[in-house]
């Protein structure tokens, strides 16, 4: 294995110091280190060092929609962007509730090499609702599940919930809510509001999604497990889950690069790249979830990456499937939306990028601080430069990102998987 000393960089955004990377770990951090032969130096002067980013919400389509995604190219997606592990959501097809599917998605990814991929089990059989999936069969699995959601739809049944957020206590599991009221947004297209109804979609009111994050907070409060709450997007959202953890109520919440960044007014254009589950809101939520994330009520940043092939998205809006892709540009998002704009340092985003999503979703190798002994999963990230995202330049198959022409700040410039470069010089290295 070739052993790297990186020079100069700003560890956390802070302090200079190099770090000597080899054998899969961090070996040494300081200034004059002592390299050994044949080491490869990286001058990182004016990169921010940050620990490998975890996302714990990623779809990648395998099995099923190989057109849209695979876990290889879901996973080349990830790497670009400065991520080491990625969590896939389970609305595959087949669906992952077996113990077979998450580890044929684990094996993908472990062959793949680009991530660690953490498949996520479906709650419910199919996803259907009904009954629950075989939870403890995937837990005890090669693939070591600990987060089970039936992302794309919502375990609307508050009794079924309940026994899942119970079931998964024997292994510590926590269960991922697609936070949406079915009955609340039949036929939805946007968010719920004045501009809907300008534009004549049907709306997705915030009640929608309040309604069950405040439901799952008192289920989970009774039971005494782990709710995580996916993708939260409105103030109200951000509000009741502040509330409860000044109650001392478990609970853990996810927002997006997109939700922290567009608003409503973009489905004027009635492009269906806009379209997403949940809808783009209003000014005073995307700025009500900015500062949740800020003030650590909303743990994590997720990118909720929903690649979809060109004749999903290349049609009429109410036709048109919902989700953006997200992992190559999650970090200049963040870097524009929070480290910009002085709402987060550079080690908090260390925190909501990498720590605390890796906490959540038990990710042992990862999110863990740049110091001597730690895994060598590290990004390079140049915040200092602008780049025009250009939807053909993106790793992934899909082309679907709603920051299509938008210039953003900040460049990946290396990713180290345990001491492996996946990304080197902004590129992938194989
Ligand atoms: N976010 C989306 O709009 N779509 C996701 C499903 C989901 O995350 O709910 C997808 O699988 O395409
Ligand atoms: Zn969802
Ligand atoms: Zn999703």
């Amino acid at each position: 294995m070739t052993a790297y000393l990186i020079t100069g960089a700003r560890i956390l955004g802070g302090e200079v110091a190099d770090l000597l990377i080899d054998n899969g770990e961090i070996v040494a951090t300081g200034t004059n280190l002592q390299a050994p032969d044949g080491t490869t130096t990286i001058d990182a002067a004016g990169l921010v060092a940050l620990p490998g980013l975890v996302d714990l919400h990623t779809h990648l389509r395998e099995p099923g929609r190989e057109d849209a995604e695979t876990v290889f190219t879901g996973t080349r997606a990830a790497a670009k962007g400065g991520f080491t592990a990625v969590f896939a959501m389970a609305n595959t097809d087949p669906v992952a509730d077996t113990a077979g599917v998450v580890e044929q998605v684990w094996r993908l990814g472990r062959d793949a090499g680009y991530a660690d991929v953490y498949p996520i089990g479906a709650v419910t059989v199919g996803r259907k609702g009904t009954q629950l999936a075989e939870l403890g069969a995937m837990a005890d699995s090669a693939a070591r599940v600990r987060v089970f959601s039936d992302d794309g739809d919502c375990v609307w049944d508050a009794a079924l919930m309940r026994r899942a957020l119970e079931y998964v206590k024997a292994f510590d599991g926590v269960i991922a809510q697609h936070a949406q009221e079915p009955r609340l947004t039949q036929g939805a297209q946007m968010n719920e509001g004045a501009l809907s109804g300008v534009l004549g979609l049907t709306g997705w009111p915030s009640v929608a999604e309040e309604a069950i994050i405040a439901r799952d907070i008192l289920l989970n409060a009774h039971v005494g497990s782990k709710l995580h709450v996916c993708h939260l997007s409105t103030k109200g959202s951000v509000e009741i889950v502040r509330a409860a953890k000044r109650r001392g109520l478990e609970v853990t919440a996810e927002v997006t690069p997109h939700h922290l960044l567009l608003t409503e007014d973009l489905a004027a254009s009635y492009n269906p790249v806009y379209k997403v589950n949940p809808p783009l809101r209003t000014k005073a939520d995307v700025e009500a979830v900015r500062e949740g994330l800020a003030d650590g009520t909303i743990d994590i940043v997720a990118t909720d990456h929903a690649p979809h092939p060109v004749e999903d998205k290349d049609c009429e809006w109410s036709a048109a499937a919902f989700g953006m892709t997200g992992l190559e540009t999650a970090l200049s998002v963040v870097q524009h939306a929070m480290v910009d704009t002085k709402l987060l340092t550079w080690a908090e985003v260390a925190d909501r990028m990498s720590y605390r999503p890796a906490a959540i979703g038990q990710a042992a190798d990862h999110g863990q601080p740049l110091v001597a002994g730690a895994p060598a999963n590290v990004v390079l990230y140049d915040p200092r430069v602008e780049r025009t995202v250009v939807p053909e330049e993106s790793v992934s198959l899909s082309r679907n990102t709603p920051f299509d022409g938008m210039t953003l700040p900040g460049k990946v410039v290396a990713t180290f998987l345990r001491g492996t470069p996946t990304v080197l010089d902004g590129e992938l290295t194989r």
